[in-house]
């Protein structure tokens, strides 16, 4: 499990420890792990040449850091600058930088932030890793000048080293070259300190520039914006410098690894069968759309559902069972429900099919998941529920536009003209959150990071998906995959005698979430385990994943993967012996 913080909370841990050793003691044990991981990055390009680091500095500890970072790259024989973009940058940091023989730049910061922001770009050209050490922590609101220019002219350099290098690569046919790994990755790489400059929301918004980072050595403990989005998508590899502090406060986020995946998930035991491994029951597709049911019946029957049964126009019925014998047409006992993929709101008879198996599933507190048509026809199908309450084991799972159109229906937003899908993907946590108080379901918000929240409970984040998965049907799939996930959760609880809480339900459906980005990781042709936050000096820096990489995958791919997928995370959980 990966947990990040409030920064508030890390950053008195941190003084605490602070307080009880020698001076800049555990500022050097931070910098150890920046020089470390500039120093792994360096040896990966395979240089003729001991390469170069550039360290930019502000005025508080994260340039105290960079500062006793690029020291004792200096020391290890690497050529390094520090541009110091403060009036007063941590003196001794600045003596032991001197000391190692860095060049110490000084622009003047008496003269236009642009002036200093070219100062800046001149010292960066042609070197191999930047350290970002302008502002970490003590950051505050947007980023004030000169930061905010220097980093949008560095942003700029970056982007152009980047599309210089993808003009070599196109030349490459014709002189025969095949660029070489070092060749590969000449764009200088960002070392973030303790988190990107810029990069402040607690809440994973973004407030104005940053740097966005290649990797991202963070101190103590993981930062809210190393695991939320959107501001995670800036941060690049997160290893984490454990500086032995001590957090006793609930974590802001949370993300599941493997082994937590293998301990969640439900796996049948000798008195199993296929009752007790949960029944799903799928109201999906329509005349519009019949091969939508496919998709969740097949994702569902792979993650392990005992028997899926499906209930669909015609059309759509033969679509699933020529492609998925094993699907039950007919009605029947379930343990959880899912309703609305390819679900047309014009589609009477569906929409009245799916109101009675809610109605049903609400009646026997059944886990049910509302998807995509169900949520447009939110209004006729809730209405019919006692109080118009879905209850606590419902599960919603929109994108970001879904999630707008549900909030805006449900007058969420104080704004007139309700809320938009821009809105949404600034701030996805606030607006979860927000969604789920208002309807008291979890809520499942689909992206590159999906968040899974419930109400008083703390978010999931899963980040396990590659770009790749983005594709249409996808969202189907892990549609069929939560399905399942909740139906084996209720089974489970029936065989216990107990009540499935909404708690558990909503880790199994993280769990799920994961599933679905990992099939999607393999199915793409990645490894199943997203270079994570980790001890930052046990890392390789191959693991620094490139945005693209894998290759394209349909959905149906996902599927197939969904068992090697879970075949992974049972690896990695505990081993589970009968009696
Ligand atoms: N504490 C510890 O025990 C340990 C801390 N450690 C390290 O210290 C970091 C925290 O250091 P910190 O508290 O000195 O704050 P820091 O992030 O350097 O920022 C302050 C500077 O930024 C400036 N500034 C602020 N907002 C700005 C803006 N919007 N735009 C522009 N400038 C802005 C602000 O300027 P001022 O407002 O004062 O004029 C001031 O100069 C932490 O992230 C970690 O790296 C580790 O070594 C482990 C032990
Ligand atoms: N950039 C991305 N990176 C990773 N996963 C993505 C990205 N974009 C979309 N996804 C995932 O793809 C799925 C798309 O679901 P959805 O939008 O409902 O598509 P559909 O309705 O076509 O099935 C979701 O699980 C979402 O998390
Ligand atoms: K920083």
């Amino acid at each position: 499990m990966i947990s990040a913080f409030d920064t508030a909370t890390i950053r008195q841990a941190e003084y605490d420890l602070v307080a009880h050793a020698p001076l800049d003691h555990v500022m050097k044990k931070a910098a150890g792990a920046v020089a470390e991981t500039c120093a792994q990055l360096i040896a990966a390009r395979d240089l003729a040449r001991a390469g170069r680091v550039v360290a930019l500095v502000g005025g508080g500890d994260n340039g105290g850091d960079a500062l006793y970072a690029v020291a004792m790259l200096a020391r290890s024989a690497i050529e390094c600058d520090a541009v110091i973009l403060h009036a007063e940058p941590h003196p001794r940091g600045c003596q032991a930088a001197e000391d190692a023989g860095v060049h110490l730049v000084r622009p003047d910061l008496s003269r236009s932030p642009r002036a200093v922001a070219q100062a800046v770009a001149r010292t960066v050209i042609g070197c191999d890793v930047i350290i970002d050490g302008l502002v970490g922590t003590g950051g505050r609101g947007a980023l004030r000048e000169p930061f905010a220019t220097v980093v949008t002219l560095v942003r700029a350099g970056l982007a152009d080293a980047g599309d210089r290098l993808g003009r070599t690569r196109r030349q490459s046919p014709q002189t025969g070259h095949r660029p070489g790994t070092s060749e590969r990755s000449r764009r200088p790489l960002v070392v973030a300190v303790d988190t990107p400059s810029g990069l402040g929301g607690e809440d994973g918004s973004v407030a104005g520039v940053h740097l966005p980072a290649d990797v991202t050595v963070t101190m103590g403990a993981l930062k809210p914006q190393a695991v939320l989005p959107p501001a995670s998508y800036s941060v690049g590899q997160v290893r984490l410098c454990d500086l032995g502090v001590t957090i006793s406060t609930p974590e802001r986020a949370r993300s599941l690894g493997a082994g937590d995946v293998g301990c969640a998930w439900s796996v049948p035991g000798p008195s199993d069968h296929k009752y007790t491994r949960g029944v799903a029951q799928v109201v999906a597709g329509s005349t519009e759309y019949p091969f939508t049911g496919v998709m969740c019946v097949e994702a569902a029957a792979r993650t392990g559902a005992g028997m899926v049964r499906y209930s669909g126009p015609a059309e759509a019925s033969l679509a699933v069972l020529s492609r998925v014998p094993e699907a039950v047409g007919a009605p029947g006992r379930f343990q959880a429900c899912l309703l609305g993929p390819g679900l047309s709101e014009r589609d009477d008879a569906r929409i009245e099919q799916a109101g009675e198996l809610m109605r049903t599933a609400h009646a026997a507190n059944l886990p049910m998941v509302l998807d995509a048509g169900a949520l447009r026809a939110w209004r006729r199908l809730v209405s019919q529920l006692p109080g118009g309450e879905i209850g606590p084991l419902a599960v919603l799972t929109p994108h970001a536009g879904e999630a707008a159109m549900l909030l805006t229906h449900l007058g969420a937003g104080s704004q007139r003209g309700g809320i938009s899908r821009a809105e949404v993907e600034a701030e996805p946590l606030r607006w979860a959150t927000r969604l789920t108080e208002c309807t008291g379901a979890i809520v499942v918000l689909k992206g590159a990071a999906t968040l899974i929240v419930a109400p008083g409970e703390i978010p999931y984040v899963q980040h396990q998906a590659p770009a790749w998965a983005g594709t249409a049907g996808s969202g189907d799939v892990l549609a069929g995959i939560l399905v399942a996930v909740a139906a084996a959760a209720q089974a489970q609880s029936e065989q216990a005698g107990a009540e499935l809480t909404q708690a558990d339900l909503a880790r199994r459906i993280a769990a799920g979430v994961w599933v679905h980005g990992t099939a999607a990781r393999l199915a793409a042709g990645l490894r199943p385990d997203r270079p994570a936050a980790v001890d930052a000096l046990s890392v390789q820096a191959e693991d620094v994943e490139p945005i693209g990489a894998g290759a394209p995958i349909i959905a149906t791919d996902i599927i197939a993967a969904v068992p090697q997928a879970i075949r992974h995370a049972l690896a990695a959980g505990p081993l589970r012996y009968a009696g």
